[in-house]
């Protein structure tokens, strides 16, 4: 076991989907793998192995937020040696470039966080997408025709009410496309200790619209994005 996850040593593949919600975790592992085993349900945030076309797998949640999401995600690659992590999750549009339920594929993160700049002392750190991941998912998205796919950059926050929405117009202004809460911190670690991640995200809030999905449909109707990531870490 490690500090917050419940599996033991070899319990967790070397390929993660990372969504925010662990129902969301669930119902990936229900509905996607073969042979799903639950390995934690330590704080209620539920992981579980199984295969995928024959290969090994995991999903994790990892709550909302980059705070919570480097615990599991730190756990994850010094523990049990994960090699790559696909962060499966929700966003806000912030231009109407993006449509409710379109996949955001992040490039790049911006962030509000002061994460970075503790470790980087100050300085502007551009946390990057794994480029062979990304081609991937983007290949795998443009082949499908239920969803439309954009790659580009996702603001990573850290409030989800947002006391200064108007800080967010420059950064739309310079190709911002949504936001959500994890990308960010997500890309940092992975590259600190060389692993590969990647942040999909599904349109389900649209910042400019008003449009919205409920939370069941945020836990249990994403599938499209949920091929694209394991298409994009796991075929061929
Ligand atoms: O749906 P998940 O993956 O949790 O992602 C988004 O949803 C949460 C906010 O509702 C934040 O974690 C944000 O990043
Ligand atoms: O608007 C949104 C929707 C999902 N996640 C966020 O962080 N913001």
């Amino acid at each position: 076991m490690s500090t917050h996850i419940g599996a033991e040593p070899g319990q967790i593949a070397p390929t993660v989907l990372l969504p925010g919600d662990p129902l969301r975790a669930r119902w990936i592992a229900r509905t996607f793998l073969d042979d799903a085993e639950c390995h934690s349900e330590v704080r209620g945030m539920l992981g579980y192995t199984g295969t995928w076309r024959g290969q090994p797998v995991s999903v994790q949640g990892s709550g909302m937020g980059q705070p919570s999401m480097s615990i599991y995600v730190n756990e994850l690659l010094d523990d049990y040696d994960v090699q790559t992590v696909v962060r499966v999750g929700s966003c806000g549009a912030l231009t109407e470039r993006v449509a409710i339920r379109d996949l955001v594929i992040a490039s790049g993160a911006c962030t509000d966080s002061s994460m970075n700049r503790l470790r980087f002392g100050g300085l502007d750190y551009a946390p990057v997408a794994d480029f062979g991941l990304l081609r991937a998912a983007y290949d795998a998205a443009a082949a499908r025709e239920d969803v439309t796919a954009h790659v580009g950059l996702i603001l990573s926050g850290d409030t989800f009410y947002n006391p200064r929405p108007e800080l967010t117009a420059p950064l739309v202004e310079h190709g911002v496309l949504a936001v959500e809460m994890e990308a960010s911190a997500l890309y940092t670690l992975a590259a600190a200790k060389g692993r590969r991640a990647l942040a999909i995200c599904t349109v389900s809030d649209h910042v400019v619209t008003g449009e919205e999905t409920t939370s069941q449909e945020r836990e249990e109707t994403f599938g499209a994005m949920v091929e694209v990531a394991l298409e994009a870490a796991l075929g061929a």
